[in-house]
């Protein structure tokens, strides 16, 4: 574009003309309160009109895109991410998100194309090239590159891609072994923004209406049920249809799926008593009650519709899991949302960081679905969708597999239900009353004030605290508030830790830690003490090991690839974590000396020792190895009988079930604290009903209309949080000053819990813990073909998210340290 070209006054003139983009935030939209918040914070109302005109600012389109780019990214934020970005840069909304942004302003500039005079659509064009190269750019931060496996044999799947392309397909993708991930699609040739890699018209597409009139009459009986189970059970039968139009696409199906589902009896083993467990569990449940509605007595009262052998919970489970890994909810012309299957398309695993993020929607026009892209995908590469917002554990229950990267979504519910808030218009308060917490090295504000948590989270903290407006200046009241809510904090953090059991490493070092300072204070048994002592030495250890393994591991993950920010918050964490090492190490050796017993030794391994170490502690090859070896010893009699064991706690765990639910739906039970203004408040955690319950099985919905859901957060039990107001025990609560009292007459900080409740609360912070530790676990022994537990990035997401809570008492030491340091100046 030729800027310093002579304009004449005509085109002048028309330059002049305003050429101008509506953003706009629908009043419809569920979380506009919140939105127009944030918007009015940031100094934007819920429309706002950019003019698009060359200025004499050479840097005009890069400050026009950025402020647009400001707005779109709120209005395209779901719940999770507006809670967790009030206070952070933009980039902090993810990657996905950040598409969807460029992705809207993108649309909003082509369609501006068509009343824009030439000299507009000249300037518009280079809007949009400028919003193109940035979505060229964004993305591939931190995913790790797809493996695509040689040699695979794809018959099965090219005799699809050619059925496909014989009835209208056009396709750049083809279909290879990824690995990690099963087959995926590997586009042919470079692809820009805008290209559509894979269209597919709507008569490919299995929907509700094939479901043949004898069938849906035998089922319409059925009161409520829905058409999604029709199709379901249509396909049941369908796949064994040798003259079905989509023989080919069955064929392509795997015997057997690996998602959470079906998980056996090792895997639900190694969950025990996590959260996950009760999600896959509920969700089971919930399949089972399904089908006993309907079977056997449809088979009995309709034999030939329903023939007994295509209709076993065992094909049942087969078809709720195909239907929950790969339908899709589309739109169509006819403005109905159908769930479906989509063959080939069915092909595209997902990304957090995607390069199609809509393709909810047929085009009325060419009848034809289309999967256009939002980010690059050059020849060779994999082209990757997003199924949806969704933390990991859902994405185990109902896909099989955790995603590479920081998940975003990862999170754990906190529901507190202070005294209300007043959410009044122009407020600066928040009126969030479900709180939650995530991995603190996600955030980019470590600073005083914010310590990488949320602000809603902090500031309904410091509110319980004190109900005075809370400024973020440095004055002396507002310190001490701080400091009293890093203490409620770490309170938290602590009592949950301490309850964590047989947590993992460093958990154990702490708790072991304050079990022993807490002993030797009130001097109880002798003998006690010594095992204590002989426990925590073995924490210590173990924790140094750990601790050298995550820095590895961090090196091995990240590489030459993580951002500084990352690598920075590492640091910092490692840092945080080699205090305390130190902390308790200085703490035992004193003890030694003072008794007069043999220094602190520690044992040497080596390499191989090492590994097994590390395979042991993170339930990788050779333990399982082990446990496999033994299993196909114990012969087919003891595998049946286990099988029997667990069908008969499948029918068990559905007569005591307390409920069922519509496991598409999130599952709404989560923490709920409440806080008090007492000068002694109360934080009470109460569990919450599972909410959605419906009869029918609903797949997820999200995988196409971009419906945002927050987190799954599994039904907690009732906690209560009694917080003395007098803070008297400040350095007690700094690093390393002496364990955390709890018992009666403390005036610091305890729990209340009762002991199922406790197993809850235990269950909750395990959450992460178990889900990244020890889920890799499970699926090695389901001996999935999906490897994506390489072991640098378990011990990673082990160490790192077993200490989720444990960083958030590192945020403490961090906040302490930050508070100390400006009081000092
Ligand atoms: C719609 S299918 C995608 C095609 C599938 N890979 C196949 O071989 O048929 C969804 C399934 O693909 C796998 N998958 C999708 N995305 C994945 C990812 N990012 N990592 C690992 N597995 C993934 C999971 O097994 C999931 O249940």
């Amino acid at each position: 574009m030729a800027v310093n070209k002579q304009l004449s006054s005509h085109d002048a003139m028309e330059l002049d003309k305003d050429c101008s983009i509506v953003l706009e935030l629908s009043e419809s939209d569920p979380l506009f309160d919140k939105k127009k918040k944030l918007l009015q914070d940031m100094g934007f109302s819920t429309k706002e009109e950019i003019h698009v005109k060359r200025s004499s600012d050479p840097n005009w389109i890069s400050t026009s895109l950025k402020v647009m780019l400001q707005i779109e990214r709120i209005i395209n934020s779901d719940e999770t991410e507006l809670y967790f970005a009030g206070d952070e840069p933009m980039d902090m909304y993810g990657p996905r998100n950040e598409l969807e942004a460029l992705n809207s302003i993108l649309q909003l500039v082509e369609s501006s194309f068509s009343s824009a005079c030439l000299m507009q659509k000249n300037v518009l064009q280079e809007f949009r090239d400028a919003i193109v190269d940035m979505m060229s750019q964004s993305g591939n931060k931190n995913i790790l590159e797809t493996k695509i496996v040689e040699g695979y044999n794809s018959d099965k799947e090219r005799k699809l891609l050619q059925w496909g392309e014989n009835n209208g397909v056009k396709t750049r993708l083809e279909i290879a072994y990824v690995e990690g991930a099963g087959r995926g699609a590997i586009a042919t040739e470079d692809l820009k923004v805008g290209d559509t890699a894979l269209e597919i018209p709507t008569s490919l597409i299995i929907v509700e209406e094939l479901v043949q009139a004898d069938m849906y009459h035998a089922l319409e009986k059925f009161e409520g049920i829905s058409s999604e189970t029709m199709l379901l059970l249509w396909s049941m039968k369908e796949r064994h249809n040798g003259d079905s139009q989509f023989k080919i696409y069955f064929d392509t199906l795997p015997e057997e799926f690996h998602t959470g589902l079906s998980f056996g009896i090792d895997a639900m083993t190694v969950l025990d008593g996590t959260l996950l467990l009760d999600e896959i569990t509920a969700a089971k449940e919930h399949l089972r009650a399904q089908y006993d509605d309907l079977f056997p007595a449809l088979c009995e009262d309709h034999p030939d519709i329903f023939p007994p052998e295509l209709y076993t919970w065992e094909q049942f489970l087969w078809a709720c899991e195909l239907w929950y890994s790969n339908s899709m909810k589309i739109k169509f012309p006819d403005g109905k949302l159908r769930t479906c299957l989509i063959p080939i398309a069915g092909f595209l695993n997902h990304s957090l960081e995607p390069h199609v993020v809509h393709y909810g929607r047929v085009d009325s026009a060419t009848n034809t679905l289309k999967f256009r892209l939002s980010r690059p995908c050059n020849a060779g590469q994999e082209c990757c969708l997003s199924y949806g917002n969704f933390p990991s554990s859902h994405l185990i229950t109902f896909y099989g597999f955790v995603p590479q990267g920081d998940n975003l979504y990862d999170v754990i519910p906190l529901d507190i239900d202070a005294a209300q808030d007043d959410f009044t218009e122009g407020s600066s308060i928040s009126n969030w009353t479900t709180h939650m917490v995530r991995a603190t090295w996600l955030s980019h504000n470590c600073n005083i004030f914010y310590y990488g948590l949320p602000s809603p989270f902090l500031d309904c903290l410091r509110r319980a605290r004190s109900p005075m407006p809370h400024t973020k200046d440095l004055m002396p009241e507002n310190l001490k508030n701080e400091i009293e809510i890093l203490e409620d904090l770490r309170a938290i953090c602590d009592d949950m830790m301490d309850n964590l059991g047989d947590a993992d490493l460093d958990d154990r070092m702490e708790s072991t830690y304050r079990a022993w300072v807490r002993q030797k204070r009130e001097r109880l048994a002798p003998d006690n003490l010594d095992e204590l002592c002989r426990e925590l030495q073995t924490a210590l250890g173990t924790a140094k090991w750990q601790l050298e393994e995550f820095e590895k591991a961090v090196r091995l993950s990240y590489g030459q690839r993580g951002d500084d920010h990352t690598t920075a918050r590492h640091k910092q964490f490692i840092a945080a974590i080699e205090n305390q090492i130190s902390h308790v190490e200085t703490a035992l050796r004193e003890s030694f000396s003072v008794e007069g017993k043999q220094p602190l030794r520690w044992v040497h391994l080596d390499e191989e020792e090492c590994d097994d170490f590390a395979a042991f502690l993170s339930g990788t090859p050779q333990s399982l190895l082990c446990a496999k070896n033994e299993y196909v010893e114990l012969g087919p009699s003891v595998k049946s009988s286990e099988e029997n064991d667990f069908r008969r706690k499948d029918v068990d765990l559905k007569s005591n079930a307390a409920c069922s639910r519509d496991i598409s739906d999130e599952i709404k039970g989560v923490k709920d604290v409440t806080i008090s203004k007492d000068p002694n408040f109360v934080m009470e955690v109460k569990g919450k009903e599972i909410a959605g319950m419906r009869d029918d099985i609903i797949y997820d919905a999200d995988r196409t209309t971009n419906a945002r859901k927050a987190c799954s957060s599994p039904n907690y039990g009732d906690l209560r949080i009694i917080i003395a107001d007098e803070v008297e025990h400040r350095k007690k609560l700094i690093p390393g000053c002496e364990d955390t009292p709890k018992e009666k007459g403390s005036k610091l900080v305890f729990w209340k819990q009762r002991c199922a409740q406790l197993h809850q609360a235990t269950a909750a912070v395990n959450l992460f813990n178990q889900l990244f530790g020890r889920v890799g676990a499970s699926q090695k022994q389901l001996q999935s073909p999906q490897k994506q537990w390489q072991t640098p990035l378990r011990l990673h997401n082990c160490c790192s998210v077993q200490a989720t809570l444990g960083l958030m008492l590192t945020v403490f030491l961090l906040g302490v340290e930050a508070v100390s340091k400006v009081t000092r100046v």
